[in-house]
């Protein structure tokens, strides 16, 4: 194998470009050539690929988003637009890919190497963490520190107005973030859509905390089964029923993907950069690589994507004991 490319894909997360990094270092000390392909499987069907150097990754170790961009592609799920993929990696000579990025980003290498054959082999990149393979994804550190740096000062205002806070954070499909960040942050609550969320038992104990307690933070993720944080927030105030609480929302949004990497995800990022071009010489394909247990694992796709990774039992305990 003598060039391979990169590319990140579907959302961006902190630590991306720590990972990028290394896979352009890591080829280049293997005396491999490596280029970009921008803006993900969108790149690659546009053919927007450029050699690396290692000058092109200095000063990137530190920055939120990705150099070399992402997107979500339609087009890259239609057998014309992964034909025309194809055709543009063979014009420029590449014969291994690391992909970056989640889940999907995986299902469509795993489609795409079974079509066309070109070995690939992927970095868990989101701030979900919800790959199964790898024991934190790349992004998840700062996105939860990113959001507890929010909830404590909503805490303050909480507290000074006797308020009780619904605060939503990121997860489509996962609870992770929720759940760290409702340690973390003290919630009373936390709501995830792995877990049937119980309102009546919810705005029962809530009665009763307020007994105790002047404010409350409940933190959902945006996935949960019983709606939004805003919606969640309705329900529990109809069947409160008490005009003297005061309820009010917060949605963190996109803030959660940005900023610098915490130091957890650079090295992250950098062990799986590094990791996924010595897979790639060593000959895996289809494959992720993460780290478990402080080792290096080399997960298929088809596990990553079609084995659930469930939330920890331990931190669901410690969520429900802390919060009484
Ligand atoms: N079934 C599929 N076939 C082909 N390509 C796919 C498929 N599913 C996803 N992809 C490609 O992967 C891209 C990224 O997927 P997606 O938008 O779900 O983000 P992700 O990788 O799961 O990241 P995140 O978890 O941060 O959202 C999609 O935009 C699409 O181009
Ligand atoms: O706004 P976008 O880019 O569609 O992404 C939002 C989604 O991306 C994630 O941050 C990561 O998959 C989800 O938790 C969130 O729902």
């Amino acid at each position: 194998m003598k060039k391979i490319a990169v590319f990140t894909s579907g959302g961006d997360s902190p630590g991306m470009n720590a990972c990028v990094r290394a896979v352009v270092r890591t080829a280049i000390y293997k005396g491999l050539d490596v280029y970009g392909i921008y803006r993900g499987y969108e790149g690659m069907i546009e053919g927007d690929i450029k050699k690396m150097y290692s000058h092109s990754v200095s000063n990137i170790i530190q920055r939120g988003g990705t150099i070399l961009k992402s997107a979500r592609s339609m087009e890259f799920k239609t057998p014309e637009g992964r034909k025309q993929a194809y055709e543009n990696l063979v014009a420029n000579g590449i014969e291994g890919i690391v992909a970056i990025g989640g889940d999907g980003t995986f299902t469509g290498a795993k489609i795409f190497q079974e079509e066309y054959g070109i070995p690939t082999v992927g970095c868990p990149g989101t701030i979900d963490n919800d790959l199964y393979g790898t024991d934190y994804t790349i992004g998840f550190d700062t996105a939860v520190n990113t959001a507890l740096e929010a909830i404590d000062k909503i805490r303050d205002t909480a507290a000074a107005h006797d308020r009780i806070f619904f605060i939503e954070v990121m997860g489509r499909d996962a609870g992770f973030i929720a759940v760290d960040c409702g340690i973390g942050g003290g919630a009373e609550f936390v709501m995830v859509p792995e877990t049937k969320t119980d309102l009546n038992k919810v705005v029962k104990s809530m009665k009763n905390l307020r007994k105790s307690k002047t404010s409350s933070i409940v933190v959902v993720a945006e996935g949960d089964e019983e709606g939004n944080a805003e919606v969640i927030m309705n329900k529990v105030k109809e069947r409160i029923k008490d005009e003297n609480k005061d309820f009010k929302v917060t949605t963190l949004g996109h803030i959660q993907r940005g900023g610098s990497p915490t130091a957890r995800d650079r090295v992250l990022g950098s062990l799986c950069g590094m990791a996924a071009v010595e897979g790639l010489i060593a000959g895996k394909m289809n494959c992720m690589a993460g780290v478990m247990n402080q080792q290096i694992v080399y997960t298929p796709f088809a596990d990553c994507i079609g084995k659930e990774k469930p939330l920890s039992n331990e931190h669901l305990k410690l969520m429900e004991i802390l919060s009484i």
